[in-house]
C-alpha cells in the first residue's frame, strides 16, 4: 500500500511539473524568436526559482516552530525543561550583547528584562531589539537576492547561432524543470509542516486545559417559543435552555425584548417607515477577499496573510460589480493588516479610481481571536463541539483565552513593526477580544474619524474583515446581542447602506451581487465550524 502511495504520489509530481511547463517546441523558429523563446524560459525560472527559495525559508521557519511547539508539550506534560539561567547584568552590557549579533543568538531576553528594573533601560532595550530585527530582516533580503542571481546567472545570448540558441533553449527548458521539481517537494513539505504545527497548537491547547466556560446569556424568551422549540419548531441556535427555564417565570414574561431596528420596522408594518425617511448618504462595508488561512479554515485574526488565489479574484469581481452599478469612492479605510488593504487596491483598481485615499488603522483590524489564532475551526468542533465552536465565533461577549507569549504567533504579531504605529502603546493592544470588545476599540474610530467624512458627503468604502465589519453594522443597525450571532458576512461581497442624516439605515442592508451565490458564500462560513470539514 506504502509503494502505491510513493507511486501515485510521484505520478501526481509529474502530471503538476508537466501542466506547468510543456514540452519545448523550438521547430520552424527563427533566431529571434529562439532568443525570445531564451529570455521567456530565463524568466520562469526567476518565477520559479524565487518561489522555491520562499518556501525553503518556510520550511526553516516551520522546523524551528515545530521544536518550540513540541518542547512546550514536553513541558506541559511535566517534564521539567532546564531552567533558564537568570544572569544580571548591566543595561550596557545588554546593549553590548544586542550589537554583537556573535552574542545575541545567546541573550536571554525575557530573563534579562526582568533584571532590567527602571523603565527607560527598558524601552531603551526593545529600541535596540527592534533595530536588531530590522537589520535582520535587511541582511535576509540581500542573502535572498544573491542566492538567486547566483542559482540563476544573467542570461548572455549576443552571438549566438540557431543551433546555440536551441541547445540553451534546451538547456534552459530542463532547468524549469528541475527547479520546478525541487519547488514541488518544498511545496509538499511546507504542507506537511503546516498540518503538523495545526496538530501541535490544537494538542497545546488541549493540554492548558479546557476553554473558560462563557458566561450564558440570558435571553428573555416566551415560554411558547421555548415549547415549540422543546417540541422542534425552528429557532435560533443559541437559545440556552437552562438559562432560559430560570428566567421563564410567569406566562406574562412573553415579551421579548426588541432592540434589532429591523424588528422594529417589522412591528411597525413592514417597510412602510423608510420611505419617511430620506437616503442621505451612501456607505459601503466589504469584508476582504479569501485570505490564505480562510481556505485552510484557521482563525486567522491578527496573523497577516494574503489572498489566496480566489480571493484575489473575489476583490476584483467586487470592483467590477461596483463599478458596473456606477458607484464612486471618495475615501477607503481599512485595517493594518494587508488582506484588506491588498482587497481595498485590487477594489479600487478594477474600478479605474486608484487614486482615492486609502486610510488604514488597527482599529479595523479582525478581532483578536487570542489562543484560537491559527487553529482550525472543524477540528476544534471534534474536539470541543459544534456548538461551543459557534459560541467563540459568534456570542456577542465572550472573549477566547489570551494569546501569551508561548502561541507560535505571539512573536509573528507582536514584533510586527505596524503595532508600533498604532494611537495605543503595544503593551496596551488587546491579546483577545469578544465581538463587544473589538466594537468598543472601533467606535472611537468610526465617531472621530470616519463619520465626519461620511457627514461632509463623502462616499466611503471600509475595507475590513468578517467581525469588524459585524461590529459595526450592529452599531449602525441597532442589531441585539443575540440577533448578531446570525449575521455572517462572506468575503468579497460589497455591504450597501444608505443611510439618513443620523447615520441611520434607511433601508435593508444590501449584499450586491447574485444573492443564490451569496446564500451560498454565506452557508460556507457558517459551515466552517462544523466538525465534518476541514478546509474549503
Ligand atoms: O480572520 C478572520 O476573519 P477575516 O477572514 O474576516 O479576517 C477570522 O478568523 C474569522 O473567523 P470567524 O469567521 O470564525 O469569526
Amino acid at each position: 500500500m506504502l509503494v502505491a502511495e510513493a507511486e501515485e504520489k510521484k505520478h501526481e509530481k509529474e502530471r503538476v511539473v508537466n501542466a506547468s511547463f510543456p514540452p519545448l517546441k523550438m521547430a520552424g523558429l527563427s533566431v529571434q524568436e529562439l532568443q525570445d523563446l531564451c529570455k521567456d524560459l530565463h524568466r520562469k525560472i526567476d518565477v520559479v526559482d524565487e518561489a522555491r527559495y520562499d518556501m525553503q525559508i518556510k520550511v526553516a521557519k516551520n522546523d524551528t516552530e515545530i521544536q518550540t511547539l513540541n518542547q512546550k508539550i514536553i513541558e506541559l506534560k511535566g517534564v521539567k525543561r532546564p531552567s533558564l539561567k537568570r544572569v544580571k547584568k548591566t543595561t550596557d552590557d545588554m546593549l553590548g550583547a544586542y550589537t554583537d549579533t556573535s552574542k545575541l543568538m545567546k541573550a536571554d531576553f525575557k530573563a534579562n528584562l526582568k533584571t532590567v528594573k527602571k523603565e527607560d533601560e527598558k524601552t531603551k532595550l526593545l529600541k535596540m531589539a527592534a533595530v536588531m530585527l530590522e537589520k535582520e530582516k535587511e541582511e535576509k533580503k540581500h542573502e535572498r537576492e544573491a542566492t538567486l542571481n547566483d542559482k540563476v546567472p544573467a542570461l548572455q545570448l549576443s552571438g549566438l547561432s540557431m543551433q546555440d540558441l536551441q541547445a540553451m533553449c534546451k538547456e534552459l527548458h530542463h532547468k524549469i524543470d528541475v527547479v520546478d521539481e525541487e519547488r514541488y517537494d518544498i511545496d509538499a513539505k511546507v504542507t506537511k509542516n503546516n498540518k503538523e504545527i495545526e496538530n501541535l497548537s490544537l494538542k497545546i491547547f488541549e493540554l492548558k486545559g479546557k476553554m473558560k466556560r462563557p458566561a450564558l446569556k440570558r435571553v428573555k424568551i416566551s415560554a411558547d417559543a421555548m415549547l415549540g422549540a422543546l417540541l422542534g419548531a425552528k429557532v435560533k441556535e443559541s437559545v440556552d435552555f437552562k438559562a432560559n427555564l430560570k428566567t421563564v417565570k410567569k406566562e406574562e414574561e412573553k415579551k421579548e425584548e426588541v432592540t434589532d431596528w429591523r424588528k422594529n420596522v417589522d412591528a411597525m408594518s413592514g417597510f412602510c417607515c423608510f420611505v419617511l425617511r430620506m437616503s442621505k448618504y451612501k456607505l459601503f462595508l466589504l469584508r476582504h477577499g479569501e485570505g490564505a488561512w480562510n481556505k485552510e479554515n484557521r482563525f486567522c485574526s491578527w496573523v497577516d496573510q494574503k489572498l489566496s488565489e480566489d480571493g484575489v479574484k473575489e476583490a476584483q469581481d467586487c470592483g467590477r460589480l461596483l463599478k458596473e452599478q456606477g458607484y464612486k469612492f471618495d475615501l477607503v479605510f481599512t485595517s493594518i493588516l494587508s488582506r484588506s488593504i491588498q482587497t481595498a487596491w485590487l477594489v479600487l483598481e478594477a474600478m479605474g479610481q486608484e487614486w482615492v485615499p486609502v486610510v488604514k488603522s488597527w482599529r479595523l483590524n479582525e478581532r483578536h481571536y487570542g489562543s484560537l489564532i491559527g487553529l482550525n475551526r472543524a477540528e476544534m468542533a471534534l474536539q470541543h463541539g459544534e456548538e461551543k465552536v459557534k459560541l467563540w465565533r459568534r456570542s456577542y461577549d465572550v472573549t477566547p483565552p489570551p494569546i501569551d507569549e508561548s502561541h507560535p504567533y505571539f512573536l509573528e504579531i507582536y514584533n510586527d513593526r505596524r503595532y508600533t504605529t498604532c494611537d495605543v502603546a503595544k503593551e496596551n493592544l488587546p491579546r483577545a477580544e469578544s465581538l463587544k470588545e473589538v466594537l468598543d476599540r472601533l467606535l472611537p474610530y468610526w465617531d472621530s474619524t470616519v463619520v465626519p467624512e461620511i457627514k461632509n458627503g463623502r462616499t466611503v468604502l471600509i475595507s475590513a474583515h468578517g467581525n469588524s465589519c459585524r461590529a459595526l453594522l450592529k452599531h449602525l443597525e441597532g442589531i441585539s446581542d443575540v440577533d448578531i450571532a446570525s449575521v455572517t458576512l462572506p468575503t468579497g461581497i460589497p455591504v450597501l447602506l444608505e443611510l439618513d442624516e443620523n447615520l441611520k439605515p434607511v433601508k435593508p442592508r444590501q449584499l450586491l451581487g447574485d444573492q443564490a451565490k451569496i446564500q451560498a458564500a454565506i452557508k460556507k462560513v457558517e459551515d466552517q465550524g462544523k466538525a465534518k470539514q476541514t478546509a474549503t
